[in-house]
């Protein structure tokens, strides 16, 4: 959403995109003006909240104002003939749902482009980060309670988070601090009265277990309605593989609405997940109707019990216990008045469909409910599946096996030494014939820093600025993007993988993704050597960073294109300190860019002492050029402001701590349909059916030459 907020004839309101407000918060909390941090972070979280809302909103009441027409009791597939007058109504359905649902949106939250929202972004909200930053703001102007509710937030995602915990800890002891300021603020309602419910199971309480389960399942269908309705948004091209796709008219609405209907799937898996707990509830919604007959039972109301168990047994018909609970039930009541109560409804329609799609299309469903009836599933499918899940199972447990045993040789290496291995010792051999050594630690003034050239060659450079340009004419909002770090200069800052998706365009880019992985794993390489590391360097994240100078705001600049700062922690000059916490990316261990260019003005790299005034070094960028080091405080950097052109660069962190590698995940089909994802490091590199993997990972590979990719799509789990 990063455009600017443009003009909208149509739209009263214009909802502030929260990206933005996000970013403006984590900028003022950098700036400690804990205000300024509180009311954009709040408006964030509210905005997102709205928007979900309103998504939810106008899709629900624009189905309800235009139906599609009577619901299919079974499949039936009728082929009318192409262009007839009912082929025409229902795509001016279609159009008339589209116009209502664009309508709708943009009358209550403005354009939706603007609320276009990058990957990393939502990534931070669904980690709960913004109450990170919240609750030091609020803990600054003393507004405790509210402080202690955004860390307990925040911490119940987080339960790993060590500052977090000790955070809670502190605010347990303090005085003015109450049990109940420990609040969950993102708490579903279903899933909070499904849990009070339980509460009161436990205890015997049966009549206000009733209350809350009920609630819960009412809440539970609110929720699952909304789900479902956010399900139908963008097709999810999966990273790559739009690359290799193209279908007519119908194909892509029956892939695009499977997708959505896959979607509307996994809200059951969605809504029984809560924060703190790692695995969703099993069964979710049948265990509430199982509560309840109990609970109704206990309470002695048998006619609700006999409606819960029977809608329990939708899911689940062969259920012994439940079967002789109804029985029960049934004789106390009465078996006339018993046979005549009916179960609450459900529908099985969507399932239907996408076994039919899994079966006519080859478009692959993974049901996520236990309790599907198995004559929904066709017959053909269901013995299929039932060979596939032995040998996937199989093939898993010894890929499984494979990667622990890689993983624990990684580790075993890795205990030996990882803080010996910082011990410097620079001035290993540099692999390479065409690089050479510039300038030492000693000649830049410091420690643990190597300027290195001959990297990669100016066709090569050219390339890669190629790339990173593509996306940016691109992607949407990357170009004229502000720069975080100074008015003066626009950004553009991508991922690799993100570049090549989306300046995928003929045959260039394919080759340009295989120069930046053989190229990185280059830089790689030889920092490892360098610097003589006994352990090895992981990949932990990579950028290509293009700052380019805005001519009309160059007067009387004092600024820099990026503030001196370190990357492994928090510089506070005022302090001549650099403190080791989140937010700072704790885990990286050394940095390096490699420059592209040099026909600009302005723009060199510096190091300085830790109070980010004196310049103990200076570097001019030029193609092929790499300023390599150690990622902490002992080397405080940054960039000098850009008055002229346009500096681009590819920085690149590594780290010693294998659980922090970037990883990608590659989708892999066997020939059968059956799915595996299977998680690897950053630098094998994937093109198509070719993989390449590292040394001493091969024998992975031999697992899988019996199954063929049918699209790698690459996205950081870390
Ligand atoms: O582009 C450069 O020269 C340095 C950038 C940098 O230090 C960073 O992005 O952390
Ligand atoms: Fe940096």
């Amino acid at each position: 959403a990063h455009s600017a907020l443009g003009c909208s004839l149509s739209s009263n309101v214009i909802l502030e995109p929260y990206d933005l407000l996000f970013d403006t918060a984590v900028e003022a909390y950098y700036k400690g003006d804990w205000m300024t941090v509180i009311l954009n972070m709040e408006r964030a979280l509210r905005n997102k909240a709205a928007i979900r809302r309103v998504k939810a909103h106008c899709r629900i009441t624009c189905a309800n104002q235009s139906a599609f027409g009577e619901p299919l009791s079974n499949i039936v597939v009728s082929i009318p003939g192409a262009g007839s007058v009912e082929d025409l109504g229902f795509f001016q359905k279609i159009m008339k749902r589209a116009d209502c649902v664009n309508t709708c949106e943009s009358d209550k939250i403005g354009p939706a482009t603007i609320h276009k929202i990058t990957e990393d972004v939502d990534l931070e909200f669904k980690k709960r980060t913004p109450y990170n930053y919240l609750q030091v703001a609020y803990f600054k102007i003393n507004k405790l309670d509210k402080a202690v509710a955004a860390a307990n937030t925040f911490f119940l995602a987080n339960p790993d988070h060590m500052e977090m915990r000790q955070n809670l800890d502190y605010y347990r002891m303090m005085s003015g601090v109450q049990e109940e300021d420990f609040k969950d603020l993102e708490a579903w309602p279903h899933m909070a009265e499904f849990l009070a419910g339980k509460r009161y199971y436990s205890s015997d309480s049966f009549g206000l277990a009733i209350d809350h389960f009920e609630a819960a399942v009412e809440e539970y269908f609110s929720a699952d309605q909304e789900c479902r309705a956010l399900c139908e948004g963008a097709y999810d091209y999966d990273g790559y593989n739009y690359m290799e796709y193209s279908a007519d008219l119908f194909q892509s609405m029956t892939d695009h609405y499977m997708q959505i209907l896959n979607c509307k799937q996994s809200c059951s898996v969605e809504l029984a997940s809560t924060a703190g707990k790692d695995k969703p509830f099993e069964d979710f919604l049948p265990s509430h109707f199982n509560y309840l007959q109990f609970s109704y039972y206990n309470s002695e109301k048998y006619e609700q019990a006999i409606e819960c168990a029977k809608t329990y047994l939708l899911f689940h018909p062969e259920e012994e216990v439940m079967n002789q609970n109804l029985a029960y039930y049934s004789a106390v009541l009465g078996e006339d008045k018993a046979a005549a109560i009916p179960a609450r409804q459900q529908s099985l329609l969507e399932k239907e469909l996408l076994y039919f799609a899994f079966e006519v299309f080859g478009i692959t469903f993974v049901d996520p409910d236990s309790w599907t009836p198995a004559d929904i599933m066709p017959l053909k499918l269901r013995e299929k599946q039932k060979a596939d899940r032995e040998t996937a199972a199989r093939i898993t447990e010894e890929i499984g096996n494979l990667m622990k045993e890689i993983e624990t040789l990684v580790e075993e290496k890795n205990k030996e030494s990882t803080d010996i291995a910082k011990i410097v010792r620079e001035g290993g051999p540099l692999l390479f014939d065409d690089i050479k050594i510039t300038m030492s630690s000693k000649q830049l003034n410091g420690s643990q820093r190597v300027l290195l050239d001959g990297f990669i060659s100016e066709g090569e450079c050219r390339e890669l600025t190629r790339l990173s340009n593509a996306a940016a004419l691109k992607g949407d909002g990357y170009r004229g993007l502000p720069s975080p770090h100074s008015p003066s200069e626009s950004f553009q800052g991508i991922t690799v993988l993100k570049a090549i998706k989306f300046g995928q365009e003929g045959t260039v880019p394919l080759k340009s993704a295989r120069l930046f992985f053989d190229m990185s794993e280059k830089v790689r390489r030889v920092l490892e050597s360098y610097f003589r590391l006994d352990s090895p360097l992981y990949f932990s994240y990579s950028h290509l960073v293009c700052r380019s100078a805005i001519d009309e705001k160059q007067d009387d600049r004092d600024d820099l294109s990026h503030p001196v700062h370190a990357d492994n922690c928090l510089l506070v000059s005022e302090l001549n300190k650099c403190i080791k916490e989140p937010p700072a990316y704790t885990h990286r261990d050394y940095s390096a860019i490699l420059y592209l260019n040099d026909d600009f003005e302005g723009g060199d790299f510096i190091f300085t002492e830790l109070d980010a005034k004196t310049v103990t070094a200076a570097v001019r960028p030029q193609c092929g050029r790499v300023v390599g080091f150690g990622a902490g405080e002992e080397n405080p950097h940054g960039v000098r402001a850009v008055t002229k052109g346009q500096r681009c660069a590819v920085a690149l962190w590594f780290t010693l701590d294998p659980k922090h590698e970037e990883k990608v995940t590659y989708l892999l089909v066997n020939p059968s349909g059956v799915m595996y994802s299977l998680c690897f490091y950053h630098a094998i590199y994937c093109d198509g059916l070719f993989c390449n993997l590292r040394e001493g990972e091969s024998n992975a590979f031999h697992l899988l030459i019996h199954l063929h990719f049918i699209s790698f799509s690459c996205f950081s789990l870390s």
